[in-house]
């Protein structure tokens, strides 16, 4: 099966035999991109964005201008390579025309944080053309996320409120979603207003992350919803219709859309992306995808970003604190990225390092553990350059794009290659350089190296901490390591005291992530 095989593996889906290599385009200034609105033009360069990368130009050739969106694009472009903005554009350029606010686009990611990033990016174009972008991912109480995607609209011509006359028509306040797929499911089983009747773009980014789990099966409700002959169940419901769909009722339509300038889109399109993007015909078939094209970057099923260099410490496994230590050391001030494989892991890990008096460097935990404010907190100081090292569990593996990460560590070897090439990815983004080190204990060697021959550049050489620095290292590690005791046991009363078993830290975790 190609999902399961290596690197040479065939795609068992015909259209994926041949894709279009992006690898093989060149940048597109902006001046000289075709058909683009001179206020996109215009916002873009005052972003210090002078031309689009290669997965940005394949895309717009695909949406913009003559045969626009006619199939679905599957896009698999390596990480850092600007997807975001390789979908982001040519929506907000297509939507640019409309004449009248309906729900349009609808973006879902499997994450908050990423869903905000996302957000960001189309908040940074789309005012520019008139458009608005909404956000559903719990960030907020649902009364206020519903406020902001749904308005009723101005009375006109008329200052009286007639309390017989039907309530006026919900309307949509926003032109773009960016969602999670829990709480879309929150406003399309119970917002009023809350419509997918006019939808035209439907982007699943991280695909292949947001396939693995169903979430509440959003991806068929969707679709459903979109569908060209999608019938309200209302319309023809028995008195004891439970509805399924909420407050969905209407009927989708067929044909030439309203609200656009002598353009029609008379289905719903969809592009999927992801760095690792799945190609098992099982999986893809959930998206229904129309007539689609593969967008690919290379022959090779994995590619890391060209200037990401990759390097092993090996290492026994009860030193690793130290050789760890003994590498920040080494990286100074560099923005970097420690992952771990648990949040709990994290947490000690990260406690352990700021007992570290030589490291002279702000270290913070990131985890889904956390507070989705603290969160966004840490993150904040990281981008600023105040933190200069986080230490995180899988939470920051996918699509987080921090601008100055120099470094990542793999403090535990990643368990799949698709999870190496995330952590890595959150370096050597955009064209610039970044270097990945793994932690590996011997036994851990080979298997390693197995999994890297699934990539295209599998070079990993040895890098050696100096003995010297890690024998000066030892004295402090031991105190350091009791005085980590002491704050586990803490930790741990403190839970017990307020009736926590260990199990009920995962349900506030899942709580917290909804
Ligand atoms: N045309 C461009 N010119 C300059 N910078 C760009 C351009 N397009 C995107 N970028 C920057 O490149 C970085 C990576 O973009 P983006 O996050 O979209 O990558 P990605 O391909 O989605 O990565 P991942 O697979 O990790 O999610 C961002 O900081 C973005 O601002």
């Amino acid at each position: 099966m190609a999902e399961k095989g290596n690197v040479e593996s065939v795609p068992v889906l015909p259209w994926m035999r041949s894709p279009v290599d992006v690898s093989l385009l060149e940048e597109c200034q902006l001046h000289r991109l075709p058909f683009i609105d001179p206020r996109l033009k215009e916002t873009l360069q005052k972003m210090g964005i002078s031309s689009l990368f290669p997965v940005q130009v394949a895309v717009w050739q695909e949406t913009i201008g003559p045969g626009s969106f006619e199939r679905d694009l599957c896009i698999n472009s390596p990480t850092g390579s600007g997807k975001t903005l390789a979908y982001a554009l040519p929506i907000v350029q297509a939507l640019s025309t409309r004449a009248v606010k309906y729900l349009r686009a609808l973006v879902v990611l499997p994450t908050r944080d990423l869903a905000l990033q996302v957000k960001d990016v189309f908040d940074a174009i789309a005012p520019s053309v008139g458009l608005s972008v909404g956000l559903a991912v719990g960030q907020s109480s649902i009364a206020d996320e519903i406020s902001n995607l749904v308005m009723r609209p101005k009375h006109q011509g008329c200052t009286c409120y007639d309390p017989e006359a039907p309530p006026p028509e919900l309307q949509s306040a926003v032109d773009i979603l960016v969602a999670t797929p829990g709480r879309l499911m929150d406003h399309i089983n119970s917002t009023k207003g809350f419509t997918l009747e006019h939808l035209c773009y439907l982007v699943v980014d991280e695909t292949d992350r947001l396939l693995r789990e169903a979430y509440q099966s959003w991806l068929p409700t969707v679709l459903r919803m979109t569908e060209a002959n999608y019938q309200s169940i209302s319309s023809s419901k028995p008195d004891c219709f439970i509805p399924l769909f909420g407050s969905l009722e209407t009927i989708r339509k067929c044909g030439v859309e309203r609200g656009f300038k002598g353009r029609c889109y008379p289905r719903l399109v969809k592009m999927v992306l992801s760095a690792t993007l799945t190609r098992d015909p099982s999986k893809l078939a959930q998206l229904n995808l129309h007539h689609p094209l593969f967008l690919t970057a290379g022959k090779r099923r994995y590619r890391f970003p060209e200037k990401l260099e990759s390097y092993k410490l090996i290492c026994e496994s009860k030193l690793k604190p130290i050789y760890l230590v003994s590498l920040l050391q080494n990286l100074g001030e560099e923005k970097t990225i420690v992952f771990t494989s648990s949040v709990e892991s994290t947490h000690r890990l990260c406690t352990l390092l700021n007992f570290f008096s030589d490291l002279n460097i702000k270290i913070k935990e990131y985890s889904g553990l956390q507070r989705q404010s603290v969160r966004s907190k840490t993150l904040k100081a990281f981008r600023k350059g105040d933190v200069q090292v986080l230490v995180s569990s899988d939470a920051m593996t996918r699509g987080m794009d921090v601008e100055g990460v120099k470094n990542v560590i793999n403090y535990d070897m990643p368990p799949y290659i698709k999870t190496y090439i995330h952590r890595a990815g959150r370096t050597a983004r955009a064209g610039q350089s970044g270097r990945c080190f793994t932690l590996l204990r011997k036994e851990e060697v080979k298997r390693f190296k197995k999994l890297l021959q699934k990539a295209d550049d599998n070079s990993c050489p040895v890098y050696s901490v100096p003995s010297s620095s890690l024998e000066s290292l030892h004295s402090t590690y031991t105190a350091a390591l009791e005085r980590l005791k002491e704050v586990v046991e803490s930790e741990t009363a403190k839970k017990r005291k307020i009736g926590m078993k260990p199990s009920q830290v995962g349900d506030q975790k899942k709580q917290r992530e909804k």
